[in-house]
């Protein structure tokens, strides 16, 4: 597998800014999704199972699935973003072609100002989808039971129009900055661990192989969530100001009277469940990435 990739023609660039890296794992991390949302932002769940066991009696095994759909069908977008903004920057900053990124490897400097160009840019795409996934994730009303008050939302669609009618176009990207502060910083590390970890495995300017790819790709995942997930907690918290929280006046207002009310360990709600997640999906992202880009070389 490790001459999968090795040794293309150089010179000829992939159409990077629209990889597509493949939806599918997301639909199995869906409940994944569900949880640690609701984790982050309620105060009645106890813990993993004890938050897993309320969804399913009160919502059934489809509660699980809530607001997932807006995310999967932008999921491909906003990888192709990413790693098309990530691997357009690095051959800007370095002049190396992907086909010769392993035999001449860019500094780790130039791969997390890259990795940090990515999340940054990455971060508006996700914005408005990201709002829509929270507010639908924290609906703890069952589907559809008569007599029981129906959800504010009833929908994606539903949800997009709601926060446009209340809160004008720009309402779609409440929660935006806390966004951004997460994923500047932590696509940087995202990528710069996958870089190292793959550099240290493989003998000096050889091609990762595949099993290395996908190791290095699992850890680079769990490694960016292990920094972003303090960040995550108030962005979840921002984007459902104003109905089951109070309004924040900022992102430092939202951490200071978070950690007051619910102590420091509120910044780590969350991580156990969203690293398990993280490996398979984020290995498999990294696998994609790279045969895209030695097929297309
Ligand atoms: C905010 N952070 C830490 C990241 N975006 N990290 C990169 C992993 C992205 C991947 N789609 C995932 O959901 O794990």
């Amino acid at each position: 597998m490790a001459s999968c990739w090795a040794g293309r023609g150089a010179g000829m660039e992939p159409p990077c800014s629209s990889l597509p890296i493949p939806a599918l794992p997301c639909w199995a991390a869906c409940p994944v999704f569900l949880i640690q949302v609701r984790l982050q932002t309620q105060t009645t769940y106890q813990g993993i199972i004890d938050c897993m066991v309320k969804t399913y009696r009160h919502e059934s095994l489809l509660g699980f699935f809530k607001g997932m759909s807006f995310p999967i069908a932008s999921i491909a977008v906003v990888n192709s973003v990413l790693f098309g903004v990530y691997s357009n920057t690095l051959l800007a900053l370095t002049t190396t072609s992907h086909q010769e990124r392993w035999a001449q490897p860019p500094s780790y400097t130039h791969v997390f100002i890259a990795g940090c160009t990515g999340g940054f840019v990455q971060a508006y795409c996700l914005a408005p989808f990201d709002l829509i996934k929270v507010r639908l994730q924290n609906q703890t009303e069952p589907r559809a039971r008569p007599g029981s008050p129906p959800p504010r939302y009833r929908g994606p669609v539903h949800c997009a129009v709601s926060i446009c009618r209340e809160d004008g176009p720009w309402g779609l990207f409440r929660g935006a900055w806390a966004l951004t502060l997460r994923d500047t910083p932590t696509l940087g590390i995202y990528f710069v661990t996958y870089e190292w970890l793959c550099r240290q495995s493989t003998p000096d300017r050889q091609n990762p192989g595949a099993a290395t790819v996908l190791v290095a790709g699992g850890f680079a995942g769990i490694a960016s969530w292990a920094v972003a997930t303090p960040l995550d907690v108030i962005k979840s918290r921002m984007q459902m100001g104003g109905l089951k929280h109070r309004v924040y006046r900022g992102v430092l207002d939202c951490m200071v009277s978070s950690a007051r009310q619910e102590g420091l360990g509120v910044f780590f709600r969350g991580l156990t469940i969203n690293s398990a997640r993280a490996f398979p999906v984020n290995a498999v992202t990294f696998l994609t990435y790279e045969y895209l880009l030695s097929s297309w070389g």
